[in-house]
């Protein structure tokens, strides 16, 4: 376990080369360039500077609250890269026990509005960024471009903040989420090879997730899923609005350009980046 969690150092991130550094979004530069840090003056533990690594101390999600629904897809195929990407072994929602139990109030507050949370992604490692770099350093390589970036170029989605490397979600308290109707629909799976439509098609014409409208599809890289995009209205709206609404009251902080990413205000580890796979066995047990 010790050499494990060896991997969560504290480092700077790689950049594609041959492009400026990318644009890291302030939901993913270290907290302490965009949030207060710990008020403690002792070394962030696990930083590289403290004595020993300790444990991130990660939950599954579904330990802590089996009601909110998951839908990882990093782990399969569909998603802007069109394959499981590195670091994802199992399809679960690991977090900082603090991130999943201020997520489970939360789903008390969408329950009550009848609606659930559904996540997409939680804590995702070093490993799964260098991923995502590497994928940027292949220009021809645009598979799943017609779904998840129709109208920007692929060289600009690290420059336009629509991916970071570094990423908060390495430090284990930020998640890709939205809102689905409770009772949930059932959601349609994905077929590799199946017709590609615009994530920023209209609902009925999008890939039919079985979230309610937000506008765009997860993982849109386009300015229409900024979330305060001029362009949403109505609806789908009122359903961005709400989820900020739910989120914010809950402890977390939107990311401006993506609807659906949310860090944890408090997050325990603001400085530390892991590299633990997503899979059970990097998680303590929920009760422990
Ligand atoms: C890739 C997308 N789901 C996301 O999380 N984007 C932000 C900018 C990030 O990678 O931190
Ligand atoms: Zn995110």
């Amino acid at each position: 376990m010790i050499v494990a969690l060896a991997a969560g150092c504290t480092r700077p991130a790689p950049s594609p080369p041959a492009a400026p550094p990318p644009s890291v979004p302030p939901s993913s530069a270290p907290a302490s360039a965009s949030a207060p840090t710990p008020a403690s003056s002792a070394p962030p533990p696990g930083s590289a500077s403290a004595a020993t690594p300790r444990p991130p101390g990660f939950v599954v999600l579904a330990d802590v609250d089996p009601r909110i629904r998951t839908d990882i897809r990093y782990a399969t195929v569909h998603n802007f890269v069109g394959r499981p990407v590195a670091g994802y072994p199992e399809p679960l929602c690991l977090l900082t026990r603090p991130a999943a139990e201020a997520l489970r109030r939360v789903q008390d507050a969408a329950l009550a509005r009848g609606r659930s949370l559904k996540v997409y992604d939680c804590y995702r490692p070093r490993r799964a960024a260098d991923d995502f770099v590497s994928w940027a350093k292949q220009p021809g390589e645009q598979q799943m471009k017609a779904e998840f970036y129709p109208r920007v170029a692929k060289s600009e989605l690290f420059d336009e903040g629509y991916i970071g490397a570094p990423t908060a979600h390495s430090r284990g308290s930020t998640v890709d989420l939205t809102l689905v109707d409770v009772p949930t629909p059932t959601q349609s799976p994905y077929v590799p090879g199946q017709p590609l439509v615009s994530c920023t098609a209209p609902r009925g014409q999008r890939f039919a997730d079985n979230s309610v409208d937000m506008g765009t599809g997860f993982d849109c890289f386009d300015p229409l899923a900024h979330t305060d995009s001029p362009q949403v209205t109505g609806v789908a709206r009122d359903n961005r609005r709400l989820l900020r609404q739910l989120m914010t009251d809950g402890g977390f902080v939107n990311y401006d350009r993506e609807w659906w990413h949310y860090r944890y205000r408090d997050e325990p580890w603001p400085d530390t980046y892991f590299d633990l796979p997503v899979a059970r066995s990097s998680a303590e047990r929920a009760g422990g």
